[in-house]
């Protein structure tokens, strides 16, 4: 990847006399979006009531399985699609009350490569810059080419560019207007290992310099390595939003595999009221919540009951537990409930 300096996000900094940036880049409250249905198809009630805050300068995870409503999310502030109810603001405007200036202040990065095949990207970025009322003065086509490495395919067909050059060329599309936050659909959905690493440094890149970042993904390697904030939906609802730390905290969930020194035909009664699985005759494993039992203490129990430790491992929870633990309970609307409030 080549090296990037971007320009500067609209607005991102605040120069003397500017108004202040606002907190929340973006801010919705109790967004609602049913489809309607159509001949056969039911109607489908695709966000049941989501609010969020996404701070300025933060580089933001929405992830959810496939059909959970990232997109719908972020087509209702692009202007793509119309909400049912609640309200959106993007960089403190209210997409109702002035959705021009909503609709100026972020840039969307689309899932779909559709660029015309027959323009060259200088033309596809002069062309955009255009439809947003950009002044040619004021355009920063060049600027853009290089900061996505594309300086030395300006004037190259955009049919011959590789699946990379496209994805980049759309990042530079979304930012012709220097809009301070930049939404990015699922930017590494069907592309290989290397290019994501490319692709992620890029839009790391973007947010050190000022941008906003939100990016849905269903990868969860992608939000653990990119976002430092993660909303996780499901089914049209936010069941968990947080920092990656404190969502990690969250889990508070840790296994302590105990190898011993004889074999054992039943679990030490000592371990009888833990979480605790005899696995051969040689292997216990313990589940245990780090912020209520002592490590120290369960291998005292062991060691109480006569046995020899030869050796231990532990076995944190990472992001991929907690999406399935959410994604999958079956009281899952009942944590969104609850975790909801805490975000109003
Ligand atoms: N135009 C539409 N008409 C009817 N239903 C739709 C429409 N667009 C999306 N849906 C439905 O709304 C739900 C949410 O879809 P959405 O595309 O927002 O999810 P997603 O999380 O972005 O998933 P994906 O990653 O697969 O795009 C799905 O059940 C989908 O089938």
């Amino acid at each position: 990847m080549p090296d990037m300096t971007l320009p500067p996000a609209a607005g991102s900094g605040a120069p003397a006399g500017a108004v202040l940036p606002p907190d929340q880049a973006v801010e919705v409250h109790d967004l609602r979006k049913i489809y309607k249905g159509t001949g056969r198809a039911p109607a489908k009630e695709a966000l049941k009531g989501i609010s969020l805050s996404i701070p300025r300068g933060s580089l933001y995870g929405l992830l959810g399985p496939n059909g959970a409503g990232k997109s719908t999310f972020i087509n209702i502030l692009a202007g793509l699609v119309n909400k049912t109810s609640g309200t959106a603001r993007i960089w403190g405007i209210d997409i109702d009350r002035d959705a021009r200036s909503a609709r100026a202040a972020i840039g969307v990065v689309p899932q779909e490569l559709n660029l015309d095949p027959f323009f060259t990207p200088r033309e596809i970025l002069d062309l955009q810059a255009g439809l947003y009322g950009v002044p040619k003065r004021e355009r920063q086509t060049d600027r853009l080419l290089e900061a996505v490495g594309l300086q030395d395919k300006a004037d190259a067909y955009a049919r011959t560019l590789s699946g990379g050059m496209r994805r980049r060329l759309m990042v530079a599309k979304a930012m012709v207007h220097a809009p301070p936050v930049l939404v990015l659909d699922e930017p590494t959905a069907g592309v290989d290992v290397e290019l994501r690493q490319s692709l992620w440094a890029h839009v790391r890149e973007l947010n050190r310099a000022g941008t906003t970042v939100v990016l849905t993904t269903h990868y969860l390697e992608e939000a653990e390595q990119l976002c430092d904030t993660i909303a996780i939906v499901n089914h049209g609802q936010v069941v968990a939003c947080d920092s990656k730390q404190q969502l990690l905290k969250r889990l508070d969930q840790k296994e302590l595999v105990v190898h011993l020194g004889q074999d054992v035909d039943a679990l030490p009664e000592a371990l009888a009221a833990c979480d605790a699985e005899l696995q051969g005759s040689r292997r216990i494993v313990i589940r245990y919540q780090p912020s209520r039992a002592r490590v120290g203490d369960i291998l005292g129990a062991v060691s109480a009951a006569g046995l020899s430790i030869v050796d231990l491992t532990t076995v944190e929870s990472d992001l991929e537990d907690l999406f399935l633990q959410l994604t999958r309970a079956p009281q899952a609307a009942a944590v969104a409930t609850a975790h909801d409030d805490e975000y109003r």
